[in-house]
């Protein structure tokens, strides 16, 4: 579902006072298959962000380097987009990790945004929607446990909340695959442990592809299965994420790993496949 050939992204930096450059991934190669929930880990610069931005085409890669595609179809190659960058960009639903609503807007006005790409700049401009896709936007709402919150203004949610939002909105799109960066970093252990049980439970029963970057070693192992790690612009780990042990945690965060572990929270219960999204509390 996707695949990252020989991706590289250099920016250019000031090193003492000299035009330099910083090369922030070093000829990254990985696939992920269809359905596969891969955790994206690595220190704070380590590259996540600038791989997720590639992945969903907002970014281009350095001259040079290999291509990216998502569900066979080419996204970048070398430093251009390719031509079938709109279909790419159109199965891909990305989520960040400053939830990216607008506040004063309802609820369902904020998940309705998730289908503008299918209209035009009139019906946009006067947020022109159909009954059918309300219909379906409140659907949305309802499988990430928001059906009652539909009509209040985003910026009264909590953040786990808004970040459900989110969720609701790459659903409506008809995301195959999502890139989450750092969906939970911002928020409290039980809203995040909600907004991974969601994004999980979702992407599992729509069989979705997800790609997550985390700082938290726990979340990624109780969710995932596979592990990406970054470290300095290069992918130094990809394998079951039961394969990351103390030494490979070193390699990823070096002196900042048994820091990392002591903070970790406790690790949230597994959810169990076949528990319902409806089971989500707002
Ligand atoms: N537009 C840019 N111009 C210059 N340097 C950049 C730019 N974007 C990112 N970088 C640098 O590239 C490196 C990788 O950044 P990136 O945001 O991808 O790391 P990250 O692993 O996502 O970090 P974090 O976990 O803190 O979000 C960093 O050193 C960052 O400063």
């Amino acid at each position: 579902m996707i695949v990252a050939e020989n991706v590289s992204k250099t920016f250019p930096a000031l090193a003492h006072g000299q035009q330099s450059h910083f090369k922030a991934l070093d000829r990254i190669s990985f696939s992920i298959a269809a359905g596969e929930c891969v955790a994206l880990l690595g220190a704070s610069g380590s590259g996540k962000s600038t791989l997720i931005r590639m992945m969903c085409g907002l970014a281009r890669m350095d001259a040079g380097s290999g291509h990216i595609a998502i569900g066979s179809k080419l996204a970048l190659q070398g430093n251009r987009f390719s031509d079938e960058i709109a279909q790419t960009r159109k199965i891909t639903g990305v989520i960040f990790q400053q939830f990216n609503l607008v506040g004063q807007l309802d609820v369902l006005t904020n998940v309705l945004v998730g289908c503008l790409h299918t209209k035009s700049t009139f019906d946009v401009l006067f947020r022109r929607f159909t009954e059918a896709e309300r219909v379906q936007a409140l659907e949305c709402l309802d499988m990430v446990g928001l059906g009652p919150q539909a009509y209040q203004r985003a910026s009264t949610l909590s953040g786990g909340q808004q970040q459900r939002v989110a969720v609701a909105r790459a659903l409506l799109k008809g995301a195959k695959v999502l890139l989450a960066d750092e969906p939970v970093a911002s928020l409290d252990p039980e809203s995040a442990r909600k907004v991974m049980d969601v994004l999980f439970g979702l992407t599992k029963e729509l069989g979705m592809t997800l790609v997550v970057s985390l700082h938290q070693i726990s979340i990624a192992r109780t969710y995932c299965q596979r592990a990406l790690g970054m470290s300095r612009g290069r992918l130094v780990f990809d394998g079951p994420i039961a394969d990351l042990t103390e030494q490979r945690l070193n390699q990823l965060y070096g002196a900042d790993a048994q820091e990392l572990l002591m903070n970790e929270p406790p690790a949230v219960l597994h959810v169990n496949e076949s528990q319902s999204h409806s089971l989500v509390s707002a």
